[in-house]
């Protein structure tokens, strides 16, 4: 029975489900790291496959861009198509001195000026955070593969275009490692649903300091985070 926005049946999805913001980036994914592959969805040309890495069972599906756009298909995905985790797979900018371009980032916590969890918990302030057992797989994850992975708190931003005055400066004087689009609407949606997620995230610009990624450092780092992903989600009970 397909959702207003996803076309699967019942049992197409894998219990893990790997997210980046662009469906194209979810067909790579698949063509590349899976082995048994199908298409499940392509709603909205969002595009969803499931296959296997080894031994796992793993889906990978877009999100496309934003808080409101990864909300409707986390919330189907958990809801109706028995969905455990989300491993959100995505791109950020930079905002502490202490994250360089290309590195992976595994995001503990999500600040957020999107009033979505709010909205749930009934004006109250929410901390969205990841599920630690997800966290740990996916830092044990990066470290093995030689990766020195930062963990702690992503800020996931409404405008991507941003007009506030200082606003990536009291970004850094909180201690925000990096700003991106989704991953505190991802965990506002894993906690009202009783899932699991979390979010690992490759720099691929420094929105303080102006140092960017060329295409194939992106693709490089791109390949290392999935890796991390796909570890993460075969040693993650
Ligand atoms: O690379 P993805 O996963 O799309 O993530 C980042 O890139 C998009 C903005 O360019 C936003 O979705 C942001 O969160
Ligand atoms: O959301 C994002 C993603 C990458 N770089 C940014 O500056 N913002």
């Amino acid at each position: 029975m397909a959702t207003p926005h996803i076309s699967a049946e019942p049992g197409d999805f894998a219990d893990t489900v790997l997210m980046p913001g662009d469906p194209l980036r979810a067909k790579v994914i698949a063509d590349n790291y899976l082995d048994d592959v199908r298409e499940v969805t392509n709603t909205r040309n969002m595009l969803g496959y499931t296959g296997r890495y080894g031994d796992t069972p793993v889906s990978v599906m877009g999100s496309g861009m934003g808080i409101p756009s990864m909300s409707i298909y986390a919330f189907e995905l958990y809801t109706q198509y028995e969905v455990e985790k989300i491993i959100r797979v995505g791109t950020c900018g930079g905002i502490s001195p202490a994250v360089k371009v290309r590195d992976i980032i595994v995001a503990m916590g999500a600040s957020t000026d999107s009033s979505v969890n709010r909205t749930r918990l009934d004006g109250d302030d929410f901390a969205a955070i990841a599920d630690y057992g997800l966290l740990e797989a996916t830092v044990n994850a990066a470290r093995a593969a030689g990766a020195t992975p930062r963990v702690g708190n992503v800020f996931s931003s409404e405008l991507f275009y941003n007009p506030r005055a200082n606003f990536f400066d009291t970004l850094k004087a909180h201690g925000i490692l990096a700003v991106e689009m989704e991953a505190a609407g991802l965990y506002g949606v894993a906690a009202e649903t009783g899932k699991r997620a979390v979010s690992v995230l490759t720099v691929s610009d420094h929105v303080v300091t102006g140092a960017s990624t060329s295409a194939d450092e992106r693709q490089n780092s791109f390949q290392e985070m999935m890796q991390v992903a796909l570890e993460a989600a075969a040693h993650t009970n």
